[in-house]
């Protein structure tokens, strides 16, 4: 027999139970602001904002909330100053992070008031370097879920599973396998961190809601045998699965995500081998991957004014690539692109690049099998000889840029840097490896063996230095400068692909961000101070893009100028800075509106 049970309305001033607060019924909220589905409250990233503490007492009397914070209604600035104070009693890095985490889940608006305004600050904590960190200690730190995990044993139910995740609206998802996370390895499900960090930037960057963010893990399997033997671990302890199962379980995925979200942008991320998976899904979703083309794009724009400031014209750089994987490959191919805009051929361009890899100088006759993504970058003309390491190649060619995408920490020695200085007015040095520990060279070595020559970009971000009297600022040639507003533009654009000629555009916008002032200081990136205008801007080359490559559906974006469709991506980016005003106004509005007024 089945009991029906009647729901009533919480009487206003009567909160019987913790559980009406955790699970408040919804019926009395703004529509804006109603949870979008009626899964358990903690799964709804933004529950909690309803417990903020600038709230004023109407509308926490309004909302059911009234009796269960602090009676004071404060403002930001007081809230503000409070984390900031919480932060700076924290030893750890890791510890930072956490309470971030934590603000994060517990006040998403306030969590990202916080990151926006002190975007220098935070974003080190939120996302690389700390995030390495955080993937590689998961397990041991693991305090509430944040995203969607899909293990392999779900192949045949991934698209009942994805209907648990209780946000409607999902506009993005971010999707690891954990199997290369940063330059630290296969860390297994612990790679969970990067799509919470990098869909944390989407919104942080590129005002895309927080609840229409998917941060996904997938479980193949991990090759860390370290982890198969950690009791802490919360993943399987399968051995990776093959090729061939990670393709059937990457269709059905990518399908049943699809189905379920006909206009969702797919972002894969920190994939040991994703060459595969971009081929075979970026005619038919609306997908990229940033390791390869992010942070190409990220890359060819800073190499843009770096090309233009050495002085040097395209065809007379010699660039030595340390590292021939995915991201190498990408960059270089990127910069390729740029050459061959330039006006060089596509083999002339192509014959600029030298790429280096364990076993020494990329060549087509080195007598091992090369992997496919590295033959087209392989050379012939090194008339039979072997160049075993990065010194024997650094003296062969000459270069004049050096790129690391190696992981190999402190690679970049001093010797090869001075060797640099001494060939090159202006040597482009740009050791873009993750987190700061695997960094090729350090910003403070670059300048300092290079008598503060250097044209510099890394990867993580590195402080100022001081050197002869003069302070110096290096740039971060990281992809969350691009990744942001591609996303950003594909989704305002409703595009059904992202072309290679978005990409490109992408990593075009950035340099046009950069000041006057900015330029003076041979700065090769804007500042992250001005993310949030940087990501629109990406956005506006990324549309207009797509509407080149017709791949867009929202057609009447192609009538406005410039001015106009760049104001209008402003206009639908989500400000945090605005949303418990809304709160405020729309609650206000309705509380005058209704003559069941709760008593004020
Ligand atoms: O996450 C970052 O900072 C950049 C990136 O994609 C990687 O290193 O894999
Ligand atoms: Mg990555």
């Amino acid at each position: 027999m089945t009991t029906s049970t009647t729901t009533q309305a919480p009487v206003a001033h009567n909160v019987g139970s913790l559980a009406a607060v955790t699970s408040p019924t919804t019926a009395h909220l703004p529509a804006h602001h109603k949870p979008k589905h009626n899964a358990p409250a903690a799964h709804v990233p933004n529950r909690a904002a309803h417990f903020d503490t600038s709230l004023s007492i109407p509308v926490r009397k309004y909302l059911q909330t009234y009796g269960l914070t602090p009676p004071r209604a404060e403002s930001y600035e007081v809230q503000k100053k409070r984390c900031l104070a919480q932060l700076a009693l924290k030893t750890t890095d890791i510890e930072r992070f956490l309470y971030l985490s934590t603000l994060r889940y517990n006040n998403v608006h306030l969590f990202y008031r916080l990151l926006t305004d002190h975007f220098t600050e935070l974003t080190p904590l939120v996302y690389t370097p700390v995030v390495g960190e955080a993937c590689q200690r998961w397990s041991e730190i693991y305090q509430q879920p944040e995203g969607m995990y899909l293990s392999f044993e779900d192949k045949g139910h991934l698209s009942t599973i994805i209907q648990n995740w209780p946000q409607q609206n999902v506009e993005i998802t971010v999707v690891t396998d954990g199997s290369r996370i940063l330059g630290l390895g296969d860390l297994g499900v612990g790679g969970m961190g990067i799509p919470i960090g990098k869909l944390a930037l989407y919104t942080g960057c590129a005002g895309i809601r927080p609840e229409g963010t998917l941060p996904l893990t997938i479980d193949l399997g991990t090759s860390n045998k370290a982890l198969h033997e950690d009791p802490l671990y919360m993943g399987s302890r399968r051995d990776k699965v093959t090729q061939a199962e990670e393709i059937e379980f990457l269709d059905e995925l990518m399908a049943a995500l699809k189905e379920r979200w006909p206009d969702i942008v797919i972002q894969f991320e920190d994939w040991k081998n994703p060459f595969p998976s971009l081929e075979r899904y970026r005619q038919d979703y609306a997908m990229f991957n940033d390791d390869i083309q992010g942070t190409g794009a990220v890359i060819m724009g800073g190499i843009i004014g770096a090309v233009k400031q050495s002085g040097t014209a395209p065809k007379d750089h010699r660039a030595v690539f340390l590292g021939s994987g995915s991201a190498g490959v990408g960059v270089a191919k990127q910069i390729v692109d740029y050459f061959v805009h330039e006006g060089l051929t596509e083999d002339e361009a192509k014959s600029c690049f030298w790429l280096v890899d364990s076993k020494g100088l990329v060549t087509q006759d080195r007598g091992d099998k090369l992997a496919e993504h590295k033959i087209y970058f392989s050379r012939t003309d090194n008339n039979g000889q072997q160049f075993k390491n990065l010194d024997e190649v650094i003296e062969y060619v000459k270069p004049t840029i050096i790129m690391g995408l190696s992981t190999i920490g402190g690679a970049f020695t001093p010797e090869i840097l001075q060797k640099m200085a001494k060939w090159n007015e202006r040597p482009i040095i740009f050791p873009l490896s993750n987190p700061s520990s695997k960094s090729e060279c350090t910003f403070e070595e670059a300048i300092v063996h290079t008598e503060g020559r250097a044209l510099f970009a890394s990867g993580s971000p590195f402080q100022p230095v001081m050197y002869n009297g003069k302070m110096y600022h290096g740039g971060q040639g990281n992809n969350m400068y691009v990744f942001p507003g591609i996303g950003l533009g594909t989704i305002l654009s409703k595009s059904v692909q992202v072309t290679q000629g978005m990409i490109y555009a992408s990593g075009e916008a950035v340099p046009t961000m950069i000041t006057e002032e900015e330029k003076q200081l041979a700065l090769l990136y804007p500042s992250v101070t001005r993310i949030r205008d940087v990501s629109a801007r990406v956005a506006l080359h990324v549309i207009r893009a797509a509407q080149k490559d017709n791949v867009d559906r929202l057609h009447h974006l192609r009538e406005m100028d410039d001015a106009t469709l760049e104001a209008w991506i402003k206009d639908k980016m989500y400000d945090p800075h605005k949303e418990t005003q809304e709160l405020e106004d729309e609650v206000r509005e309705l509380v005058q509106d209704f003559s069941a007024t709760p008593r004020l």
